[in-house]
């Protein structure tokens, strides 16, 4: 998984998060991860599931969040700003995220990437 660490003078300054942003005017949640992505990463995302959402209070605003997991293949693409890291799921919690991310954590519980290889589809976790 590819986290970003939030500049500190964002919302959430300083933590760990997922690529992501508001959904602009008109645009569709799924259109704003894409958008997002390619913006914070460079990367284009492939075979797009959407795994959920979730709405979370913080002291000064409501969130509502939709969650969508992509497989990235053209890695050579990566151009952050900002710091990154590649996680294995199991080492997520290592890394302190917004309070939002502990059920956006849950909602990556059943996530699986179909990759085709071959004449075979082999479900695989990924990182
Ligand atoms: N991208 C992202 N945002 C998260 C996560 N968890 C979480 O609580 N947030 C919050 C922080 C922000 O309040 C909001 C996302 O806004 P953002 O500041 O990243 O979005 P943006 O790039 O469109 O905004 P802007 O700075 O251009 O105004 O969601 C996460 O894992 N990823």
């Amino acid at each position: 998984m590819l986290l970003l660490k939030r500049s500190t003078d964002q919302h959430c300054g300083g933590l760990w998060s997922f690529p992501g942003g508001k959904v602009e005017q008109g645009e569709s949640p799924q259109a704003a991860a894409m958008r997002e992505l390619q913006e914070e990463t460079g990367l284009t995302g492939l075979t797009w599931q959407s795994l959920g959402t979730h709405s979370f209070t913080y002291p000064d605003r409501l969130l509502h969040f939709q969650l969508f997991g992509c497989l990235c293949v053209s890695l050579t693409s990566l151009d952050c700003e900002s710091e990154h890291a590649w996680v294995a799921r199991d080492r997520l919690v290592d890394y302190p995220m917004p309070a939002a991310n502990g059920a956006l954590l849950g909602m990556l519980g059943a996530y699986r990437v179909s990759v085709k290889d071959g004449n075979q589809d082999e479900d695989q976790d990924r990182e």
